[in-house]
């Protein structure tokens, strides 16, 4: 199939579904765009923007806004799904009565869903049972969504259980400013993906409380294990966590300004409530949810993830970060390299 006549629907227009419905128009792509707020599609048609979710991007003509979930997943060849994983069940229930058996499908949501500890995937797998399982892969890595929208280079994993469709994902995605690297290992990608967002709100604390350079990269270096220790009990390969879906996001959530997982950490430390954060944002932090799942999957499974655990008890018991700290650097002494 040549590429660009592909028909493509991207359901999601938050702040990732926009940036990467633009980098698909700026391929050469016709899409359609399902926002969920009624206000926002209007706002793409009358201005060309979403002022909501990713103010300063102008989006062209070949994107369609629309509210109607038909509409965007309908005889599509490609649907890209981006929306918060606690709706992915929803929205995906919804998808299934008008998709049929050839669509490929791209989760670019990161998350482990509370109720069934599955990833993004995993619901999908679920919610599509026409879709062969091959043709459902996932789009991760270090990105965030305004720096792909002002076109600054970026590099991501494409992961799928069949080569082919992952190529051909590749491709589709693939531009001068946003480079694409083939993967085999989804739950890797997505365990990694799902993951970081917890140590980003623990990085973030450890910003808050400005306890220092050295703690913060010890939290990052650490929480790579932990990322690892659950994804090889998932079946994940262990290079996926040195890769762009593992190390690299990690990096970039734990010390990128721009992080709302990292924010939401900086501001627990600080001394606001999770109620209160929550509150007040209109976007997600996946993190807050994915650690409850991480947390709950962790005990079922039997592993040991020591900054999971402290971030899910600051955020869901009240425990005070500074005392965590403390907790963790007071463990039993340890090998390094036990996973
Ligand atoms: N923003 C970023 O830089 C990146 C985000 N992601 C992931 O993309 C996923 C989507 O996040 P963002 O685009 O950032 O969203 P966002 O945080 O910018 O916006 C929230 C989204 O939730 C939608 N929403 C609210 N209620 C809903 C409902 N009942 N049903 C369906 N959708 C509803 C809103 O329409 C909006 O699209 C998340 O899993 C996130 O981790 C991944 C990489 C980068
Ligand atoms: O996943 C992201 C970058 O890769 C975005 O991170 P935040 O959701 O913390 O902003």
């Amino acid at each position: 199939m040549e590429n660009k006549t592909m028909k493509i629907g991207v359901v999601g227009g938050g702040s990732w579904g926009t940036a990467l419905a633009f980098l698909l128009a700026e391929n050469g792509f016709e899409l359609d765009l399902w926002v969920f707020e009624e206000e926002v599609r209007d706002q793409i048609l009358t201005d060309r923007e979403n002022k909501v979710f990713l103010a300063g991007a102008t989006l062209p003509e070949t994107i369609t806004p629309t509210c109607d979930l038909k509409q965007a997943v309908s005889g599509k060849d490609l649907v890209l799904v981006v929306v918060p994983s606690h709706h992915m069940r929803n929205v995906a229930t919804e998808m299934a009565a008008y998709m049929d058996e050839k669509t490929i499908v791209v989760s670019a949501s990161k998350g482990i869903e509370n109720k069934t500890h599955l990833t993004m995937t995993g619901v999908l797998g679920e919610c599509l049972p026409q879709i062969p399982k091959g043709q459902i892969t996932v789009l991760s890595g270090p990105s965030f969504a305004r720096e792909v929208a002002a076109k600054v280079p970026t590099v991501v994993a494409v992961a799928g259980k069949d080569t082919e469709v992952a190529r051909i994902v590749q491709g589709v995605f693939a531009s001068p400013v946003f480079r694409v690297y083939a993967n085999n290992d989804p739950i890797g990608v997505e365990i990694g993906g799902a993951m970081k967002n917890i140590i980003a709100i623990a990085a973030g604390m450890c910003d808050g409380l400005d306890a220092g350079l050295n703690p913060r990269a010890a939290l990052i270096t650490r929480g790579l294990t932990e990322m690892k220790r659950l994804g090889l009990k998932m079946g994940a390969e262990p290079l996926t966590f040195s890769g762009l879906a593992g190390v690299g996001d990690l990096i970039l959530t734990c010390t990128g300004s721009l992080s709302r997982n990292h924010t939401v950490g900086m501001k627990i430390a600080q001394g606001m409530s999770l109620d209160q954060i929550l509150d007040e944002m209109r976007m997600v932090a996946e993190g807050v949810k994915t650690t409850r799942s991480v947390y709950n999957l962790s005990h079922k499974l039997g592993v040991e993830l020591p900054i999971c655990n402290e971030v899910y008890h600051i955020l869901f018991d009240g425990r005070n970060p500074a005392e965590s700290i403390n907790r963790l650097m007071t463990r039993d002494l340890k090998n390094e390299m036990d996973l």
